[in-house]
């Protein structure tokens, strides 16, 4: 039996997917597309025939198969040389399954969701994934990982480079895991995301490509037209362990001082690419990264990086905020320290520094005293001027405060809540009632308010739905009610406390709805559903259970899929969102 037929077991499938809340084992589709892609949803799923990941990658290779060069013998020291197969050619007639640490000669097919450049064995079929490949790239790669019916390669050298290489403008994208395909030209780029969404719909949201009206509904993708300098926010980390990949390292670097300030090495918690600037954040947050890069290390101010190996020193994460002063539409940077005790006499020296900037306008000192990692302090004090900086999106105002949800690019969060509000179509009456689940500060649902009767928002941050509250004020919005909830644990009587929504609004996080939230829609039959997603994967597996139902547990379907609406948010990374219109059918 081919291991391509070969599907792990039951037990070690429930595991995987559902880490404690109830399983189906139907899940096995976005297994295999999540496995892959190392992202979980949160709840069950159901079983397609095959391996839709498999199928969806073979779908977006073809053609480009015929594009690969010709076979070339393995040199001395290569294992094997595993071509995509030419147009026309005969298979080969053995099969190859790769053995872990096995050198091969590879060329990549195609970028598969989350960047990941995708190889195929010609007659079997046995794909290899590798991080940073790009289509049209022959190299040499190591097996890293073996799976059943994959294995993962790490990349050792290009031989030839891949078809739409271009000059990568920073000087860390060949390693940095923030900008994956910042040597791929955006044309590609966007050609890449849009495939892949595509794929995903199909092969997993199981919606046919031979409709008829399968064209009219997936719609060509909304390019950003800000290539760099996009994000308003970063969040940088203090390590003790300066990272480098050992390529290129130099003599000099490795004399340097081993503490830095700058990105997670991709794989290491504990180890830090530093960094002087990232061309994803605004030229003004730069500015101030680049004053704290000359200071921060100077050993007379004292200041340790957190060790979170150890757990000693104070320095665990710097983030940068920028926003716009809302009279004089200038930026507006907020500092964020985040240390692990409160000892603000230490950073004094270093905000003296910053606030000669002028549009550093609030320094705020998050502590976080736990072992763990992450910026949310469960104190926040501020150092200088104010707690929070603004925002406008959709002509309204937003107060955005260190923790805070907020769209990360603001600029591209203007076109997708466009796209949102074309796809709510209000009639603009005021006699809708919107639903808004997952709203977090509230922006989507506010920026829809004034046209409606009521919105009712649902977020699990406490922060987030006192922020929607405080930007429905701030915008003189008195018909918004926020509620804090969550929504993986919704009881059936959720819902009993305010009116039939006319149109639901839902934008979940990386794992898409819980089933009891799709359950709870399916009941609900409200007219439109807009479904935003950050995560085209989990977004196609609850459109069908939305569109063809949960067979597994008798339930049908009710909704059509009108329209998939990819966006770019982030240029250079694998990150795509989605709008999607859903009528009742
Ligand atoms: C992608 S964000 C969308 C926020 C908002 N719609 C916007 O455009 O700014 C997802 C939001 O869902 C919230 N969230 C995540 N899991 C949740 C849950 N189980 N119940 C309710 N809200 C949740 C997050 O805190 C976050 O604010």
């Amino acid at each position: 039996m081919s291991l391509l037929h070969w599907m792990p077991p039951k037990s070690i499938l429930s595991k995987w997917l559902f880490k404690g809340s109830p399983s189906s084992l139907d899940s096995i589709p976005i297994l295999r597309a999540m496995a892959a892609i190392a992202v979980f949803p949160s709840c069950g799923a159901r079983r397609l025939n095959a391996r839709p990941w498999l199928r969806a990658v073979r779908a977006a290779s073809g053609s480009s198969a015929s594009r690969s060069p010709s076979p070339l013998p393995p040199p001395s020291g290569i294992d094997a040389i595993v071509d995509a197969p030419s147009s026309g050619a005969a298979p080969p007639s053995r099969s190859f399954f790769p053995k872990r640490g096995q050198t091969l000669e590879l060329v990549c097919e195609s970028l598969a969701f989350k960047a990941k450049g995708i190889c195929k064995v010609a007659d079997s079929g046995f794909v290899l994934m590798c991080d940073r490949a790009l289509p049209g790239e022959r190299f040499l790669g190591r097996v890293s990982r073996k799976k059943d019916s994959y294995a993962e390669v790490t990349k050792l050298k290009t031989i030839t480079p891949h078809w739409d290489a271009v000059e990568p403008p920073c000087q860390y994208a060949s390693y940095c895991g923030g900008c994956k395909t910042q040597n791929l030209s955006y044309e590609a780029q966007i050609r890449a995301k849009e495939q892949q969404v595509r794929d995903l719909i199909v092969h997993v949201g199981r919606f046919s490509d031979k409709d008829a009206g399968f064209s009219k509904v997936m719609k060509s993708i909304v390019p950003c037209d800000l290539l760099f300098h996009y994000r308003n926010k970063m969040e940088f980390s203090f390590g003790h362990e300066r990272w480098m990949p050992p390529d290129v390292l130099t003599s000099e670097d490795k004399m340097e001082s081993g503490y830095a300030l700058g990105l997670h090495a991709p794989g290491f918690f504990y180890k830090v690419l530093h960094v002087e600037k990232c061309l994803l954040q605004s030229e003004v947050a730069n500015k101030v990264l680049a004053v704290f890069q000359d200071s921060w290390m100077d050993p007379e101010l004292g200041l340790l990086p957190y060790n979170v190996l150890n757990h000693s020193g104070f320095l665990k994460h710097l983030m940068l905020r920028t926003g716009r002063d809302v009279k004089t539409g200038t930026p507006e940077v907020m500092v964020n320290f985040v240390t692990s005790s409160y000892m603000p006499s230490l950073l004094m020296p270093l905000v003296d520094k910053i606030i000669a900037f002028p549009e550093v306008v609030s320094v705020v000192n998050n502590v976080n005293r736990s072992v763990g990692n992450t910026s949310v302090g469960e104190e926040e004090y501020t150092l200088y001027g104010k707690s929070s900086i603004t925002e406008m999106l959709r002509g309204l105002v937003f107060q955005i405060s260190a923790n805070s949800f907020f769209q990360t690019n603001s600029h591209q969060a203007e076109v997708l809540y466009k796209l949102v509000e074309d796809c709510a179509r209000l009639r603009g009456d005021g006699s809708e009632i919107v639903l808004d689940l997952f709203c977090g500060t509230g922006s989507i649902g506010l920026s829809l308010a004034k046209r409606v009767k009521h919105v009712y928002g649902f977020e699990v941050v406490a922060e987030a739905v006192s922020d929607a509250l405080q930007n429905a004020k701030l915008n003189g919005i008195e018909n918004a009610t926020y509620v804090q909830g969550d929504l993986n644990k919704i009881s059936d009587s959720f819902g009993k406390d305010f009116p039939k929504p006319d149109i639901v609004i839902t934008d979940p996080n990386r794992p898409g709805m819980h089933m009891k939230l799709i359950k709870y829609l399916l009941k609900l039959k409200a007219p439109r559903i807009v479904y935003v997603s950050c995560n085209p994967a989990t977004l196609a597996r609850d459109l069908d259970y939305l569109c063809h139902g949960v067979t597994e547990q008798g339930i049908s379907g009710c909704y059509s899929l009108k329209s998939v609406q990819p966006v770019d948010m982030f240029p250079h990374t694998p990150h795509i969102e989605c709008v999607c219109l859903l009528e009742l059918s």
